[in-house]
Parts: C-alpha cells; sequence; structure tokens
C-alpha cells in the first residue's frame, strides 16, 4: 500500500476533471474527442445512463488513457466451485422463510482469499438483465487482489468495510476506505482492492439505477449526507505490461478475461460518473428533541430510488452516535411490522435495540411484515429508565439496507453459512403480559 494521504475531489455528482500531475496536458481541452489525443492517449467514454437521460440524471465520464479497454482475450466463465456462492440470481434456490434472522458474525477464511473470492450472497431480489432489484452480499477476505480487477456489469456496488482498511484502486484513482467509512463503486468500473490484513464487510447491490442523497424536505438546504463529503479519486494510472485478470459480474454470473497490461492506465479523465467514498462520521444526525421516536428514514445516507413516490429499491440507513432526549418517551426503536425489507449490519459497537446477539461483523434480516423490535431486557431497561439526555454511545455504527423489494436469502445464507442464529425468537419470548385492566 502506498504511504501518505491520497488527495481527492469534494462534492456530490459534480462534473470533474482529474489529470495525474505526472503527465500534464493529458485531458484535451474543448472537446472530448481530438484526432489525436494529447501524449498518444485513447479516449474512451463510459455512459452510466443512457445517453438521452434527462439532463439532471445523466451521468458519463471521459477516460484518457493508455489502451482502450476494448483490449482483453475473450471472457471465460469462471468454473461454478470457484464462485459457487456469489452473485445468485437463481432466488429460488432455497424455499422463503418469513422467520426473523439473526447471523453471528460472518468467518474471515484462513486460506489466502481475496476480495473478490470472498464474496458470499446473502439475500435479495430482482434481476440484473430486467435491470431491476438488489443483491446484498458479504465479503472476507484476507489477501490484495494480484493483477486482477472487477467490475460489475448487473449494477452498483456499496461497500462497507467492517473490518480492515480498503486500499481500492479504480480507474479514477485510488481511494482508502477504513471501517466507519463506505464507498460506491458503480456499474462498470473497474477497481482492485487491496488488504493490510483479515477484512470482512458488506456490499449493497442495486441493479436499477444509481444512489442518490435523499431529498431534505423541510430539513432544509442542509443536513443529513453533506455534498461536499463525498470524495472521488484524482487520475492515477500505472503503465504496466503483466499477465492481468479482469473478472466481471455479468447477469449474475462470474467472468474472467486475460490482458497483457494493467487496466489502471487513465492518465485523465473528465465527468460525472465516478466512484466516491464517505466517512460516516460526517453525517449531520437529526433527531427528536421532544418526544416520540422518529422514523429511521431521517437517518438515510443514499438511496436508490424506484420509480414510486418516496419507495426505494434500498435505501442505505445509519444509526450513528447521537443524543437521545425524547422526554416521557420509549426511546429505543419501536415494534414494527414494515412492508419494506430489512438489513441490517454492524460496524462498532452495539445496536440501541439488542442487548446482546447482534455483533459486529453480524446481520440481521427482517422481511416484509415479519414482527421485530426491542429485545425484552431492551424493552425491560428501557421502560424503567430514568429519562435524562443521553448520548447513544460514541463508537457505534449499525446500518441498515431498507428495500421495498421481498427479498430471497440464499443457500449459503441460510444453511451453507452456518452463521444464522436459531434461538434469535427467544431474545422476545420472555415479553411478558403487562396489561392492568382497570377494576370493573
Ligand atoms: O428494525 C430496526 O431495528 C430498524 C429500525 C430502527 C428504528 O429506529 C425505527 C424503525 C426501525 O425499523
Ligand atoms: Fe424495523
Amino acid at each position: 500500500m502506498p504511504a501518505g494521504e491520497l488527495e481527492y475531489l469534494s462534492g456530490f455528482g459534480n462534473e470533474f476533471t482529474s489529470e495525474d500531475p505526472r503527465c500534464p496536458g493529458a485531458l484535451p481541452v474543448g472537446q472530448n474527442s481530438p484526432q489525436k489525443c494529447p501524449h498518444g492517449l485513447y479516449a474512451e467514454q463510459l455512459s452510466g445512463t443512457a445517453f438521452t437521460a434527462p439532463r439532471k440524471e445523466n451521468r458519463r465520464s471521459w477516460l484518457y488513457r493508455i489502451r482502450p479497454s476494448v483490449v482483453h482475450d475473450p471472457f471465460e466463465r469462471v468454473e461454478a466451485d470457484r464462485c459457487e456462492h456469489f452473485s445468485a440470481v437463481n432466488w429460488n434456490e432455497h424455499p422463503p422463510n418469513p422467520n426473523q434472522m439473526r447471523w453471528r458474525p460472518f468467518d474471515i477464511p484462513a486460506a489466502p482469499t481475496d476480495w473478490v473470492d470472498g464474496l458470499r450472497t446473502v439475500c435479495g431480489a430482482g434481476d440484473p438483465r430486467a435491470r431491476h432489484g438488489l443483491a446484498v452480499h458479504v465479503y472476507a477476505c484476507n489477501a490484495s487482489m494480484q493483477d486482477k480487477c472487477f467490475y460489475n456489469a448487473d449494477g452498483d456496488f456499496l461497500i462497507v468495510p467492517q473490518q480492515g482498511s480498503l486500499h481500492v484502486v479504480t480507474e479514477f484513482g485510488r481511494m482508502d476506505v477504513a471501517p466507519n467509512e463506505i464507498c460506491v463503486v458503480q456499474q462498470g468500473m473497474r477497481f482492485s482492492v487491496a488488504v493490510s490484513g483479515p477484512s470482512r464487510g458488506y456490499v449493497l447491490e442495486v441493479f436499477d439505477g444509481h444512489f442518490q442523497l435523499p431529498d431534505l424536505g423541510p430539513i432544509g438546504a442542509n443536513g443529513l449526507a453533506n455534498p461536499r463529503d463525498f470524495l472521488t479519486p484524482t487520475a492515477w494510472y500505472e503503465d504496466r505490461s503483466v499477465d492481468y485478470t479482469v473478472a466481471t459480474k455479468y447477469q449474475g454470473h462470474l467472468f474472467e478475461a486475460k490482458q497483457g497490461h494493467s487496466p489502471f492506465d487513465v492518465v485523465a479523465w473528465h465527468g460525472n460518473y465516478v466512484p466516491f467514498k464517505y466517512d460516516l462520521a460526517k453525517f449531520m444526525v437529526i433527531n427528536a428533541v421532544a418526544f416520540d421516536h422518529a422514523d429511521p428514514s431521517i437517518f438515510t445516507v443514499l438511496t436508490c430510488p424506484s420509480h414510486r413516490a418516496g419507495t426505494a429499491i434500498a435505501d442505505f440507513v445509519i444509526f450513528p452516535p447521537r443524543w437521545s432526549v425524547q422526554e416521557h418517551t420509549f426511546r429505543p426503536p419501536y415494534y414494527h411490522r414494515n412492508c419494506m425489507s430489512e438489513f441490517m449490519g454492524l460496524i462498532l459497537g452495539r445496536y440501541e435495540a439488542k442487548e446482546e446477539g447482534f455483533l459486529p461483523g453480524g446481520a440481521t434480516l427482517h422481511s416484509i411484515m415479519t414482527p421485530h423490535g426491542p429485545d425484552a431486557q431492551c424493552f425491560q431497561a428501557n421502560t424503567e429508565a430514568q429519562l435524562r439526555p443521553e448520548k447513544i454511545a460514541d463508537g457505534t455504527q449499525a446500518f441498515m439496507f431498507e428495500s421495498s423489494l421481498s427479498l430471497a436469502v440464499t443457500k449459503w445464507g441460510e444453511k451453507t453459512c452456518q452463521k444464522l442464529d436459531d434461538n434469535y425468537f427467544k431474545c422476545w419470548k420472555s415479553l411478558k403480559k403487562n396489561f392492568t385492566p382497570p377494576k370493573p
């Protein structure tokens, strides 16, 4: 890993320009496709929306590179035993199960495993061929991708490291992403992940469209995740002739192609279709300051909207450290049945609704209309507590992928991983009847 801090460009959805400082003048001026690009580079457009998408949604970037991406040998399908549990699109492989699910922390393998080989699909819905749906994956790995990159033809990845920092080299430049930060690498962007030890985290993949900032409505012009805190890499290239593997997920299946050079040969680029990272500690948290528990949509960092107003393919929601000050209120999350699916993970600390059992690196899934809420201990403690202003602990960070789709759990998620906690339902069993009707 290179020493020192990387440089980034700040903003969300901006039109950026970037040039590797080792090669000034690489970015053409005044046009995208000169007859001859500066320094003998090739021009290549990467389109993230239809050419004709409305201007406010239109996303594309121009890359100026040593060779165009098309210089590679044919893709071949990766043998099933090397990627059996990643990228399932067969959501019918396992019968549905409406129960509350809780996973113990997913194991980090002992054998050398890189980021792509360490991906496992837990749940999802929809179909990348129809460009509609999502998948939730976890990764657990301990080795850097060696002369190997990956791109997802099926959709965008929102990556949530839980343990171990990721050094993510992309065609647009490099990003360091630590636990409590996230990054988004969008459809088609090539990237390679280096790690410095055992590493684990979560991936939200959306097939429909790109993540955007939620509207703020009456909150006003500022707040939640502020646009300037999103960081995009600056151009960085290597001119390396080497036996290189380009891996891709295409229509839910893994393929690999060989080429004789590094794909990170982009010397300059411009555009608004870019990868980015975000530090969750920068989230401007809003909370109820009088009474009652506000819905967790106030903690939405990013959303991938569906065509139904206010209804997401997937929201990325966090539960950050904050003051809890509500008076005469049961402060933890309420008991709940939801028309949305709620997949949760824990990055740090503990989650306010659960005293035990939900651990960093583990997960829960509360499916559509499946009841859930605080465990018995949490209910008891918070019904009796003397209510004072209280900090919901520093050093805690849970998150939720919330989706309007009904998620199928894969065979890996329900069986093979052997992390499903059969005792989860018991955390509510001791909730007792407290009803005291008025005496007749
Ligand atoms: O189920 C959960 O723990 C997530 C959640 C949190 C919250 O504060 C309110 C509703 C909700 O679904
Ligand atoms: Fe909920």
